[in-house]
């Protein structure tokens, strides 16, 4: 058995993970850990999140710096489940023993210091680790996530929106003159648990932001290889992202040969799901599958795909799963589906 730990384990994706280590054949859950001041240091996971009830027996512990180190040295696994600033600043050290470090947050997936300064408002010095981290968009960098220790979990937003412009980006059939245009609806989860007035109850309908400015953009387009224009919207409801993408095909590319691109590229991956007619948020909600469709218009050589996801799933714990599950020598799949 692996001995994992889960650091930002009464957040919601954190939470999450918490979840699946502890159904997982192969791990062991040694610790849920908080931040040093947390107000939920000392009560359990039962206490914090009730569809956990049954897991009275596991505390939250607070996390102080000087015990980075040890768990360095006597875990498998660390998720990492924290804000961008505190997964920067204890990456070194959490990866300088045996574990494999997979952090859920955004601090390790632009590998331009500059661009990330911009978007994240600080300034990345983690730079050893920032060279080794590896992307863990796990339908596309296998490899690479089984060689590494340190594995930067992609965004919610970027996995749904990769996920269905990579086929056709990487076999050259998107015309580089026009941009590929992702509207994507968010369920509140994605902005934590913290409460805020942006996210309460009363407060949320449906609603763009971030507009030509949100931090998914540089993510998406230097994973990609060509600009985008994103543009994310919170939507009134808990879980799952939905992601209606417009691209301009090159010449010579319709309906026939998206669908052969993208059985060819997804026939054998389980977690994305081709599916026959555009899926909703509730097929998704929960799971880890991303669940793809599109249409081709033949005449104007345009093409609408769309890909759903539950943000808190694919877009950040059973991916951060998928990558666990490489790196030890596992199907990706393992303790996520059945059948
Ligand atoms: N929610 C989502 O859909 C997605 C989230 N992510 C990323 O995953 C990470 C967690 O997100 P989410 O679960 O939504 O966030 P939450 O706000 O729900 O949870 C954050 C967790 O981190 C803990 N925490 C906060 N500050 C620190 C600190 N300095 N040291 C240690 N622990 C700390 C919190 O507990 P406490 O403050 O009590 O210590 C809590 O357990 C973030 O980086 C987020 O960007 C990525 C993809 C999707
Ligand atoms: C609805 C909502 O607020 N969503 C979050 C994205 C969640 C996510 O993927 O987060 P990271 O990139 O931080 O890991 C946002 O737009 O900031």
């Amino acid at each position: 058995m692996f001995n994992v730990a889960i650091i930002g384990a009464s957040g919601y994706a954190g939470a999450q993970l918490v979840s699946l280590v502890t159904t997982h054949p192969h791990m062991t859950l040694q610790h849920v850990m908080v931040s040093e001041n947390s107000q939920d240091a000392g009560k359990s996971m039962a206490d914090v999140h009730g569809n956990l009830a049954h897991l009275g027996h596991l505390k939250l512990e607070p996390l102080a710096t000087h015990r980075l180190a040890e768990l360095a040295n006597s875990m498998d696994v660390i998720f990492l489940a924290t804000p961008h600033e505190a997964s920067h600043d204890w990456m070194a050290e959490l990866s300088s023993g045996a574990a494999k470090v997979f952090d859920l947050s955004g601090a390790f997936r632009l590998k331009d210091t500059a661009v990330f300064e911009q978007f994240y408002g600080f300034a990345h010095t983690a730079t050893e680790c920032l060279n080794k981290a590896v992307y863990g968009l796990a339908e596309y960098n296998s490899e690479a996530i089984r060689q590494t220790n340190i594995v930067a979990v992609p965004g919610c937003y970027p996995t749904a929106s990769l996920l269905a412009l990579k086929p056709l980006f990487d076999a050259g059939m998107l015309d580089p003159s026009v941009r590929p245009v992702i509207n994507a609806v968010s369920g509140v989860s994605g902005a934590g648990r913290k409460a805020s007035l942006t996210t309460s109850f009363y407060e949320v309908s449906l609603q763009a932001y971030g507009v030509l400015g949100h931090r998914h953009t540089p993510e998406i387009e230097s994973h990609l290889g060509t600009p985008v224009i994103f543009t994310p919207h919170l939507g009134n409801f808990k879980r799952g992202i939905l992601a209606t993408i417009t691209v301009k095909l090159n010449a010579g590319n319709g309906q026939d040969e998206l669908d052969n691109l993208y059985r060819t590229v997804y026939g054998e991956q389980p977690i994305v799901r081709l599916r026959d007619s555009f899926p909703k948020i509730d097929d998704v909600a929960y799971t880890p599958f991303c669940d793809l469709h599109w249409k081709v218009d033949e005449q104007s050589g345009y093409a609408v795909i769309t890909s759903a996801i539950d943000n808190v799933m694919k877009g950040a714990a059973s991916q951060a799963m998928q990558c666990a599950n490489l790196t030890l020598g596992f199907a990706a799949t393992e303790g996520l589906v059945n059948g």
